[in-house]
């Protein structure tokens, strides 16, 4: 290995700090509806979180997404009154102490984050043939999600919130955002500084749902498949990891 060849391969290894960092990122990650402020976000901010997006694992390295930065007060208001048709709709469909408890919810932040941006996926982006989705067709949109979820990442690093808004006709969003047909609007999200980030997913602290047991959802060779003995530690250490992660440790 060239010496230059030696050092770059040295920057690729994370630091310790580097790795808390990261997982400090992951764990801390929230959904924000109700804690934006109404601050202008840097453009080299945005450009940042951006590009964590664009750098997303993708099938066939597609890349199949794009980014509809929204910060026109009134497409965001057609978006709102979009939300707000699906929300009574939404409601509806739960009962009883459920249904009240679903409408006590706050379930976007479109008007009070200074902008939203929705991430699309184009479905046509390579071509008919793509590596990878021969077989199972929606890799690309999966792809789009990775970016989300990068972005979302890199969003927290940088101090921003992120609200994911999925309560919405998409063939509303297709009309408003004036999507050609091929393009599928995969997240629409809300964007900006924020008061403080909550410890606890605000579905958390409301008492909709609880986070499940790790290691419940661990299954070893088959579906439900059950441990062995030889599985005993790895179990015991998922609920230590998952204990010390309630914390906010890692
Ligand atoms: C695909 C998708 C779609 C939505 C969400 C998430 C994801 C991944 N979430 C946020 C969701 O409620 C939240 O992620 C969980 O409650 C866990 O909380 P934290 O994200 O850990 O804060 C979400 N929240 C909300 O208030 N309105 C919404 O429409 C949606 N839609």
């Amino acid at each position: 290995m060239t010496e230059t060849a030696a050092a770059r391969q040295s920057e690729m290894i994370l630091s310790d700090q580097d790795r808390r960092g990261l997982y400090r990122a992951i764990l801390g990650r929230r959904d924000v509806r109700g804690q934006f402020l109404p601050d202008a976000i840097a453009d080299d901010v945005l450009a940042r979180i951006l590009v964590a997006a664009h750098y997303a694992p993708s099938v066939g390295f597609m890349q199949p997404w794009s980014f509809i930065i929204v910060r026109s007060p009134d497409q965001r208001a057609r978006i709102k009154a979009a939300f707000d048709r699906a929300n009574t709709e939404a409601a509806l469909m739960f009962d009883g102490e459920r249904a009240e408890k679903y409408r006590a919810l706050k379930l976007e932040g479109i008007l009070d984050a200074p902008i939203n941006l929705c991430i699309t996926c184009d479905r046509d982006r390579a071509g008919p043939v793509v590596l990878g989705r021969t077989h199972m067709p929606e890799m690309d949109l999966y792809s789009t999600v990775c970016a989300v979820e990068n972005l979302w990442l890199a969003a927290r690093a940088e101090g921003l919130g992120v609200g994911w808004v999925s309560i919405i006709q998409p063939e509303a969003l297709r009309a408003i955002l004036g999507l050609p047909e091929q393009v599928v609007p995969v997240a629409y999200l809300c964007l900006g500084k924020v008061s403080h980030f909550l410890a606890q997913p605000e579905l958390q602290n409301s008492g909709w749902r609880q986070r499940l047991p790790l290691q419940d959802l661990v299954a070893f060779d088959a579906w439900q498949g059950a441990a062995s003995t030889e599985d005993d530690a790895l179990l015991a250490a998922l609920r230590h990891a998952q204990d010390k992660a309630a914390m906010g440790e890692i």
